[in-house]
């Protein structure tokens, strides 16, 4: 894996030596939103109307800030309006690359799920990002919303591709569901940034460290948020009250990548999401919800951590498990989202 550096792509992996053994996550480089009429967002340029058919994704399906793209995609009703494709599971010195037929990533074993560049015939993302930005610099990452009309990235941000899924479509697929609603944002907002913090980023904060005390001070901050969201949930279904809102898929990526990856790979074993009563219910009834579970795949998941992270796991053999049934029934209130 590596970055791109003035346009050119550098097989290098993160550098923790300036930052004390501390895993530090890039900002997102491209900002510009798709709006309803065209109108700049609230970063970015001009010129990104919603139109059926204009925009696409590029995600990886082990990767949870993308997944939560897949997620609005699929309950906004986009799928006929926004297409996608697969990378590959394994992130190597290319980083993520497409689906090449005769591609032998796994041992001349393809993983069913990748996909071949059909929008720009490339081979590599890297490549996606020089077609925006032939200076582009830094890391090359998914997902990736990409305008064909203006032959560019709109987004490489996906708190900031779901807000755009959740609201500036609705006139094209008449789908009002509302995972951001007015009332609400306050406290999706205050719940966002300290699960992004301690949990979404945190189990990476955990797996990347490389230094005794930078991994241990972020698994206690990482078991404490999930003590916190526990009780939390004690009280109430969902994390900002009775609906099911943004917040609560936020989460959701994460905690279902958990117990398949992250307690081993990541080292975050002090408990399983399925030793905690209310996160394991909650976790099973969104992934519940119609629609999710066929954005959920568990071997693009655990193919991705276990192999791509050589500096991790350097036998590159990846686990069979686990067992567990999410279909299993829960003790959530059933809702629609709202
Ligand atoms: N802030 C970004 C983060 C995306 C991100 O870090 N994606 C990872 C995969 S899970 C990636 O592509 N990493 C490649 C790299 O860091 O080189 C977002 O939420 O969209």
């Amino acid at each position: 894996m590596g970055l791109l550096q003035d346009g050119r792509w550098v097989d290098q992996w993160y550098d923790t030596k300036q930052s004390d053994g501390k895993f530090v996550r890039d900002n997102s480089k491209f900002r510009h939103w798709v709006t309803e009429d065209g109108s700049a967002g609230s970063s970015g340029d001009a010129g990104f109307k919603a139109e059926s058919g204009r925009y696409h994704l590029y995600v990886s399906l082990a990767c949870p800030w993308a997944h939560r793209t897949l997620i609005f995609r699929a309950l906004k009703g986009l799928e006929p309006h926004i297409s996608v494709t697969v990378v590959e599971p394994h992130m190597l010195e290319n980083g993520w690359e497409f689906y090449q037929p005769g591609n032998t990533l796994f041992n001349g074993h393809h993983i069913a799920g990748a996909d071949q560049d059909t929008v720009n015939d490339k081979q590599f993302l890297y490549q996606i990002y020089q077609l925006a930005d032939a200076k582009a610099n830094g890391r090359v990452t998914v997902p990736v919303l990409w305008d064909k009309q203006r032959q560019t990235i709109v987004s490489n941000e996906s708190a900031e591709i779901i807000r755009m899924f959740n609201s500036a479509f609705n006139n094209i697929t008449g789908n009002q569901l509302d995972l951001y609603p007015e009332q609400l944002r306050e406290a999706i907002d205050q719940t966002n940034a300290w699960i992004y913090d301690t949990i979404n980023n945190g189990v990476y904060k955990a797996g990347f460290a490389t230094s005794q005390p930078a991994y241990e001070k972020a698994f206690n901050t990482l078991f404490s948020a999930l003590d916190k969201v526990e009780l939390r949930l004690e009280k109430q279904n969902y994390l900002t009250g009775e609906q099911i809102t943004e917040a609560d898929w936020r989460l959701f990526t994460t905690l279902i990548r958990f117990d398949a990856v992250y307690v081993g790979h990541f080292k975050t074993n002090l408990r399983r999401i399925e030793d905690y009563p209310n996160l394991s219910n909650y976790l099973r009834a969104l992934y519940q919800v119609p629609g999710i579970k066929e954005t959920v795949n568990f071997e693009h998941i655990k193919q991705h951590y276990y192999f791509s992270h050589a500096s991790i796991n350097p036998t590159r053999v990846v686990p069979t498990g686990s067992a567990l049934d999410y279909l299993r029934p829960h003790n959530r209130r059933p809702t629609t989202p709202n």
